[in-house]
């Protein structure tokens, strides 16, 4: 008999057929209220679950006594009970590598964007006050050859180290769990202390995961310890941010501009103070949002869930200790 397959994405024509071959599927279109109550419903059948950007908490997964396996169409997983799944013997897999250069791309845009400040002078222009040359008023700063910081040294902060290192002549420097050689030798790249980066970085870009311990890394002290030259660059998770900080070192101009596509709370309130600062850009968590690799994505997760629920180890397993050869 087939297995049952709970999706809370969309997927391709392609991609659907492919899981309707192997399996019953149930597809919730959306995640509003009715989207929600036929999730509820569905669970109670479900061997395999698929989606994203849905905290699957305890309360829920009660509610999927045959869950074998749930695969996320992200390479984030903060959105998952990692203990709980792993006392439930269910396998978790994501979606790493496909989106690494995507997302460092969406990084060094907000780099370029903030640097050049692109979308205040974009506005400008759209409003009809591109009236005469700019002036020093409206001059942004360079992104060549200035120091790219990276915290968080592994798929994505690595992309974006290329970027910088070998498209835009930038030292880079980077913080991490531990230093890594072959990164050093590849970048050029020194490692740092956290302090010591925030203290030295032009560009202080976030390329790590949410997990307890890097939630709030970035609050009030670490600000202070920035220039007001410096540029903040959010691509990892907005919780990894004090966002109240971020607003006062902002709003005190104890950093120069904030780049942010991830937020304390998604989507981003219209009455966010953030959104009334020219010098912020806020993208819409945009970071690995093309067709290709959105499609890649999930590509991955399918081939994860299906080797799941045949018995197979999925390729991007995040809790390997359930797994028994
Ligand atoms: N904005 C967006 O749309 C996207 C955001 N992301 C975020 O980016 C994160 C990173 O993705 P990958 O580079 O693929 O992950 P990864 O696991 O390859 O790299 C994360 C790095 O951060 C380091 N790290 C973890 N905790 C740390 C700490 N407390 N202090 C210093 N370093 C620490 C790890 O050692 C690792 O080198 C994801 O977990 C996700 O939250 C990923 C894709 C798209
Ligand atoms: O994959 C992730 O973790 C994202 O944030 C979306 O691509």
């Amino acid at each position: 008999m087939k297995k049952q397959v709970v999706l809370y994405k969309k997927l391709s024509a392609l991609l659907m057929a492919r899981l309707h071959e192997q399996a019953e599927v149930t597809l919730i279109e959306s995640l509003d209220a009715d989207g929600l109550a036929r999730l509820r419903d569905a669970l109670p059948r479900a061997h395999g679950l698929l989606g994203a950007s849905l905290k699957l908490d305890a309360e829920l997964l009660d509610l999927a006594p045959d869950l074998e396996a749930i695969a996320s169409v992200s390479v984030g997983v903060d959105n998952y009970d990692i203990d709980y799944l792993t006392e439930r013997r269910i396998l978790l897999s994501n979606t790493p590598d496909v989106l690494t250069e995507t997302t460092a791309d969406t990084g060094f845009a907000l780099i370029l964007a903030t640097a050049r400040r692109v979308v205040e002078l974009a506005n400008m222009v759209r409003a009809g006050q591109w009236s005469r040359n700019l002036g020093p008023a409206h001059f942004g700063s360079d992104v060549h050859g200035k120091t790219l910081g990276i915290i968080g040294m592994g798929r994505i902060g690595e992309a974006l180290a290329q970027r910088g290192h070998c498209g835009f002549g930038m030292p880079v420097i980077y913080h991490s769990h531990s230093p890594k050689p072959a990164v050093e030798q590849r970048f050029n790249a020194q490692y740092r202390s956290l302090g010591e980066l925030l203290q030295q970085a032009d560009f202080i870009c976030l390329t790590l995961p949410l997990t307890a311990e890097t939630e709030r890394l970035i609050g009030a002290e670490e600000f202070a310890l920035m220039r007001p030259q410096s540029i903040f660059i959010n691509i990892s998770r907005g919780k990894v941010v004090d966002e109240a900080a971020l607003i006062e070192a902002l709003g005190a101009g104890r950093i120069r501009a904030a780049g942010l596509d991830v937020f304390e709370r998604e989507p981003l309130n219209l009455d966010s103070p953030l959104l009334q600062m020219d010098n912020v850009v806020a993208t819409p968590h945009m970071g690995s949002a093309t067709h290709e690799t959105r499609e890649a994505m999930a590509r991955c997760a399918v081939d994860n869930l299906l080797a799941a629920l045949a018995g197979e180890r999925p390729a991007n397993l995040v809790n390997p200790s359930v797994w028994k050869d």
